[in-house]
Parts: structure tokens; sequence; C-alpha cells
């Protein structure tokens, strides 16, 4: 089954354009959502929620649409957005109070596991909890009341790497259950080339790809080459590049054949970072069509 099922949908907000964004997420998986700043991730979480209307689309979670009241697809769903200030007037013993009534499948122990294992002070309140350890406590509700879809919108971010790793090694934990995904939106790719077994990357409001981790890394290579060798580079190998002082960077698709088209350059595989970095700071030539 997939998790999520997201076909065509598009939002305006004045002149941001979210265009005909489609992608799939089968369960038992991780994805990454990745773009710069405002490109158009929360955007699409909010559709996915229901909390924003989408202008047209479809969107299916675990096989159902995220209709209005749809109250039952709601529990199934664990969300995680950057610290929220509803705790705060509490410890954590109160919020776990107010919490079991709130979700039908609220699970108490589980809850109090990983307060234990994020060593969480129950009787402070949380507004005298650090930042990492409000989003510790955000994670650990999210991940209470049994959803099967959780998704984190930066959920990782301005956490140290101790921290980051702990939570990271309890989202691979939670996809063991393959009837369990999730999308978690983030600017940290090195977090999401640890865990996510599929990318999708959204530039200026438009899907630039959404395919698995390993197709990506297998497929897209950074080509160098020197200035002079740039020139003689077919326009069409080119997706983007980057002048450098002593080289060329360029982005290229299917990495093995490049390699042996131009065997003066060296093609490596890329990172997640670079094939980002080159798409919003890289340059591109105009094709003549
Ligand atoms: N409620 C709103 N009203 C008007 N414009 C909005 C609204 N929410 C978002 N936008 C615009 O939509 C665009 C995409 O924003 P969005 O928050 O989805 O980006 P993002 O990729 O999540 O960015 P970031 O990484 O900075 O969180 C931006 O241009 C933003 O200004």
């Amino acid at each position: 089954m997939n998790a999520l099922e997201i076909k065509n949908i598009t939002k305006k907000y004045g002149d941001f354009h979210l265009e005909n964004i489609s992608f799939i997420l089968p369960c038992g998986n991780i994805m990454g959502l990745i773009g710069e700043n405002g490109a158009g991730k929360s955007t699409i979480i909010n559709c996915i929620l229901d909390t924003i209307e989408k202008d047209s689309g479809t969107i299916s979670i675990l096989g159902q649409t995220n209709e209005k009241n749809n109250l039952r697809l709601k529990e199934d769903i664990g969300v995680v957005f950057d610290v929220s200030e509803f705790y705060d007037n509490y410890n954590i013993l109160q919020t776990e109070n107010i919490l079991k009534d709130i979700y039908k499948k609220w699970d108490k122990k589980t809850f109090y596991n990983y307060i234990e294992k994020f060593d969480l002070p129950k009787n402070k309140l949380v507004k005298d909890f650090s930042r990492g350890m409000k989003m510790k406590l955000a994670i650990s509700i999210a991940l209470s009341h049994q959803p099967k879809l959780l998704i984190l919108d930066e959920a990782t971010s301005g956490l140290d790497p101790i921290m980051r790793d702990e939570i990271l090694d309890v989202f691979m934990e939670f996809v063991q259950n393959e009837n369990h995904a999730i999308l978690l939106s983030s600017h940290i790719s090195s977090d999401l080339e640890k865990v996510a077994d599929y990318i999708t990357f959204i530039h200026e409001g438009k899907l630039i790809l959404s395919s698995s981790k390993d197709e990506l890394i297998y497929e897209y290579g950074i080509m160098k080459c020197r200035d002079d060798e740039f020139e003689f580079i077919d326009k069409e190998d080119i997706i983007r590049y980057r002048k450098k002082t002593y080289e060329v960077e360029i982005l290229v698709r299917d990495r093995e054949k490049m390699a042996n088209k131009y065997t003066k350059c060296i093609v490596d595989p890329a990172k997640v970072d670079d094939i980002m970095t080159l798409y919003v700071k890289g340059a591109y030539l105009c094709l003549d069509l």
C-alpha cells in the first residue's frame, strides 16, 4: 500500500505557484522532502494535512482521500512541526493527561518509553525545555497515538548532531513496521542521506525530481572539467553548471555514460546536497530548439 499518493496538486499564493506536484510514498519507507527556503515544502505538507485548501489535484493518504472531517485518518497521522508552544504551561505528566483524552488510540506506555529514552524531565514546565527537548516531546507525542504516517516539517533543524542521530534512529525503527511511513522535510541533507529511501526535490514550486535515493545517487553525477574543456561538452548533457576558480562543475544524469563519453573529465557520484545546490545556484544553458 502507498502511504501517500499525491497527484497534480497546485496552489497559488500571489506570485508563488506550486505547480502540478505528484509523487508516491510507499509504506515502509521514509521520504525526504527537500528544497530551498520558500520552495513550497510546507505548502505541500499543509495540503496533505488539509490545513490549507489546494487549488487542484488529488491526495490519497493510506488509501483514503484527505477530505475534511476524516477523523479516523487524522488519528493515523502523527505530525511534528517546528517547535509548538501548545504545552508550554504544563509539565509532561499534565501534558499526558490532556493527550490521553484527545487521541482515541493514545498509548501511555509508548509515550513514557519515549520520554525515558529521550531523557526528558517529567515535572519541569515545557516552556523551560530547550528547543531540542521540545522537539523530542513533540516527536514522542506524534509517535504515541499509534500513527501509521508520520509527517515532520523541519523536525531535526536546530538540534545538535547527537540529538539528531537519536531521533533519526527512532524514525528508522518506526518504518521497520511495513505499514508505517514518514514524510520528512529538512534542509539537512546529511540527515536525509542517512535515513531517506526516497527524495522529492521541490524548487520554486516545481517538482524537480522524486525518486529512490539509491537511484538518484546512482544516476546523477558531478562532472568536473577545465574551462577550455567545458566548451566541448554537449549542451544537452549539462543540467546545471557552476564555474569555479580552476574548474567547472557540471550536474549530469547517467553518470556512467558521461564518464565514458568525456574521458578527460572526472565524474563523481552526486550527493543530495550537490544536486540541490547546483539546481538552485547553478547556471543552465538554453538549448536551441
Ligand atoms: N499563508 C500564506 N499566504 C501567502 N503566501 C504564502 C502563505 N504560506 C506560504 N506562502 C508563500 O508560499 C511560498 C512557499 O512557502 P513554503 O512555506 O511552502 O516554503 P518552504 O519550502 O516550506 O520554505 P522553508 O524552507 O523556508 O520553510 C513562499 O513564497 C511563501 O511566501
